[in-house]
């Protein structure tokens, strides 16, 4: 695996790969991996001749300097892991070339960022987009592969890349979850023992959300389903919680007649998480003939 910190040296190793007709696929993380990445990127070698992986802890998306400070680093056990996996390329940009004479020229979408996590995050998304914007650029791959734990992001991302008319194609995949149902984040590193133990409650909390869709429920019921589990645990803080149309985010009126999202973010001391799950309402009888 080539290791590759500036473009100079990327781009040449990268447009050797394409001359020769590989495709070459993209997975961006902010480091601290686990196996939630791994899918990303089995998923991006399923999909591709050739796979460039993206560490850059991005502070543009962080707005606490708190939060950035102690996001998790763990270069050496990343480059490990992304070799063990068969990633062809890591490229690890420095700050400088990212934003060179600092973060200036922005990415913004404005009907998406926004709304939802981005309400509770300011900028967070902005930050997002700018950065997912200039990794696509650096590395020009045939298509890049996103979690749908991150489920905005990836919306943010693929209108991102149809607006601006990117050559690349963007690929969802789905979450991958501890056995207790927590979905892997590098976040949940920083839970306290007990945070731990309660952080479970979130799934639980997504399931009794799609089952009030399954069954018909209005959008308003889903969320209050969601909100009385997530209230059970007296560890987690409830921020936010939402169903909305799968395709565009867009807040549901009554019975959702299409799938949903079920959107959670909730506190467990200092650490924000979030969770997803997607939900199909139930057919509507088909009138008699
Ligand atoms: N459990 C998971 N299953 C599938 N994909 C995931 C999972 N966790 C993260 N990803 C995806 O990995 C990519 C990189 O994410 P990132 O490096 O921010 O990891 P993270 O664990 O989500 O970190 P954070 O704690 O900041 O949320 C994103 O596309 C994200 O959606
Ligand atoms: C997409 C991303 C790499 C942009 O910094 C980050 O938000 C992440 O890891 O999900
Ligand atoms: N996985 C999303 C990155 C962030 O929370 O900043």
């Amino acid at each position: 695996m080539k290791i590759a910190r500036d473009l100079d040296t990327l781009r040449p190793l990268v447009a050797g790969w394409t001359a020769a007709g590989a495709r070459v696929g993209l997975v961006t993380t902010m480091g601290a991996l686990h196996e939630g990445h791994m899918a990303l990127i089995r998923a991006a070698r399923e999909g591709s001749d050739r796979v460039v992986a993206t560490i850059f802890v991005n502070p543009t998306q962080f707005g606490e300097a708190a939060d950035l400070a102690s996001y998790p680093r763990r270069e050496d056990a990343d480059l490990a892991m992304l070799r063990a996996a068969g990633v062809d390329a890591a490229w690890l940009p420095t700050i400088d070339h990212m934003y060179p004479g600092g973060p200036d020229t922005f990415v913004a979408v404005p009907s998406l960022e926004g709304i939802l996590m981005g309400a509770t995050r300011p900028g967070h998304f902005r930050g997002v987009a700018t950065a997912v914007a200039k990794l696509l650029n650096g590395v020009g791959p045939h298509a890049a592969w996103f979690g749908e734990k991150d489920f905005q992001q990836l919306a943010l991302v693929r209108k991102m890349v149809r607006d601006l008319l990117m050559p690349v194609a963007i690929h969802g995949v789905p979450t991958v979850r501890e056995g207790d149902g927590l979905a892997l984040s590098s976040r949940n590193a920083r839970l306290s023992a007990a945070d731990r133990a309660a952080a479970p409650v979130l799934h639980r909390a997504l399931l009794a959300g799609r089952a009030a869709v399954e069954r018909g429920a209005a959008a308003a019921a889903a969320e209050g389903a969601m909100a009385r589990v997530v209230a059970s645990e007296p560890r987690a803080a409830l921020a936010s919680a939402d169903c909305r149309d799968a395709a565009t985010l867009a807040p549901v009126d009554g019975r959702p007649a299409s799938e949903v999202v079920l959107l959670l973010a909730a506190r467990f001391g200092e650490v924000l998480l979030i969770d997803q799950m997607t939900a199909e309402p139930p057919t509507p009888e088909e009138p008699p003939s």
